[in-house]
């Protein structure tokens, strides 16, 4: 009987695998990204999947919650849910992780919405093979065959600091020219059909000649800029006239809500965020000022797949577009993210990807394949994706050696620029 299956062993695995040297506001990725992979195992065998950040507060608490799931059934989503947010509680300031602006996983006030995502996406995935279902059929159903994702496009160096591995394939991109090379790069594998550039690293001079080199470079694409709030409410205001008639959405150019909505009245382009609405208090809040039109949702700290698709209906109660954000991630996270999208009618922007950047797998059959841009959504049960044991215990075995337990782009960044300020908004 399904009813009698019952969760019999969780266990969490951190990994890091390597990681280019991205630049962004707060400074440049380090040499390994960290993720934790979560495997739920029931009675009959099964084993269901997830993953979600890899800092060393995330994986404290996903210890903590591991043992709350034992015995319960696959489909006991709510009990799970009740279970956590019970036990898990926001980490407190000074208690040593580091709240790094950019990486919501490094967000210990998100503790329980992000545990109760990975534990979420693994049960989905239980009750998927359990029932011979998609996990996008446990969502209501796929509304589109494949999920659009957007070219990525990142101000990086050709290689790390100190660098124990070879460079990465992408080179150096610092000027207009390197990133419309880039981004020629990335369209030529992958096919995607909309470009977004990370933001808030130059002079907003420099940054705005990238966007005109994109323009002239891919005439028909639709074109976003994230500074990820580095700069201020002028140099936004000032960059939005620049930048007039170029943009799909401007994301998170300045800091808050207020300053979202001042600029919102001299800007044509719809304002977007990750940074400004992350909590159903700061939604409704911009709900009442209408400021940000355009919401990237994350399931890993919304609260998981179902959290995501209620959003999405307050996103339309309330007449705003949503997009889809991304933290350096593998393809567990990539099919999360496909079945989220494909069941999510109003999610209509193209989804933001790190996957390009990625070199490294942990699941079975190696890297998930792009098709036009677009990613398959699986017909088969659950996920659609299994664990690579063997790859499991390779990136296990490298966050064992790398040394790196918190995200610290800032201090990361000042191995190249000992003065680096890191403040915001910078420019
Ligand atoms: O990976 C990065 O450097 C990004 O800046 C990331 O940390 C942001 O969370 C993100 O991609 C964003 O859209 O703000
Ligand atoms: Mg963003």
């Amino acid at each position: 009987m399904r009813k009698d299956i019952r969760i019999k062993h969780v266990r969490v695995t951190p990994i890091a695998f390597r990681d280019g040297p991205l630049l962004n506001a707060s400074g440049i990725h380090e040499p390994w990204a960290l993720r934790s992979i979560v495997e739920v195992e029931s009675s009959d065998g099964r084993v269901g999947i997830s993953e979600t950040y890899g800092d060393e507060p995330m994986v404290r608490v996903l210890e903590q919650a591991r043992m709350l799931l034992i015995d319960l059934s696959p489909f006991d989503l709510n009990v799970m849910e009740e279970r956590v947010r019970a036990a898990i509680k926001p980490g407190r300031a000074g208690d040593g992780s580091v709240q790094f602006e950019l990486a919501p996983g490094s967000h210990t006030a998100k503790n329980a919405d992000k545990v109760i995502s990975a534990m979420e996406v693994a049960m989905l995935d239980l009750q998927g093979q359990i029932l011979g279902l998609p996990i996008c059929d446990l969502l209501g159903g796929a509304v589109r065959s494949e999920v659009p994702y957007s070219a990525y496009l990142f101000y990086k160096y050709a290689e790390h600091a100190g660098q124990s591995y070879a460079p990465d394939a992408w080179g150096e991109a610092v000027t207009p020219e390197q990133i419309v090379r880039q981004a020629q790069m990335m369209v030529a594998q992958y096919g995607f059909k909309s470009i977004k550039l990370k933001g808030g690293v130059f002079e907003p001079a420099q940054e705005i000649a990238a966007m005109k080199a994109l323009r002239q470079a891919f005439p028909g694409l639709p074109l976003r800029l994230d500074p990820n709030a580095n700069w201020t409410l002028q140099t936004s205001i000032a960059a939005a006239r620049e930048l007039d008639g170029l943009l799909e959405y401007y994301e998170d150019p300045t800091p808050g809500q207020d300053g979202m909505a001042e600029l919102a009245k001299h800007c044509r382009a719809p304002l977007a965020t990750n940074m400004c609405v992350t909590t159903m208090e700061e939604f409704r809040r911009n709900a009442s000022t209408h400021a940000v039109k355009i919401l990237l949702s994350d399931h890993h700290y919304w609260g998981g797949l179902r959290a995501t698709a209620s959003l999405a209906r307050m996103c339309s109660v309330f007449d705003m577009g949503m997009s889809m954000h991304s933290n350096s991630h593998l393809g567990i996270s990539l099919m999360a993210m496909t079945h989220a999208a494909a069941a999510i009618p109003n999610l209509t922007y193209a989804c933001d990807t790190h996957y390009p950047w990625q070199e490294e797998e942990v699941v079975k059959g190696g890297r998930i394949v792009f098709n036009e841009g677009a990613v398959k959504v699986p017909a088969v049960p659950g996920l659609g994706v299994e664990i690579d044991q063997a790859q499991l215990a390779r990136l296990h075995q490298q966050y064992l050696d790398c040394g790196v337990r918190n995200r610290n782009d800032l201090a990361q960044m000042r191995k190249y620029d000992a003065a680096f300020s890191g403040t915001s908004p910078r420019f």
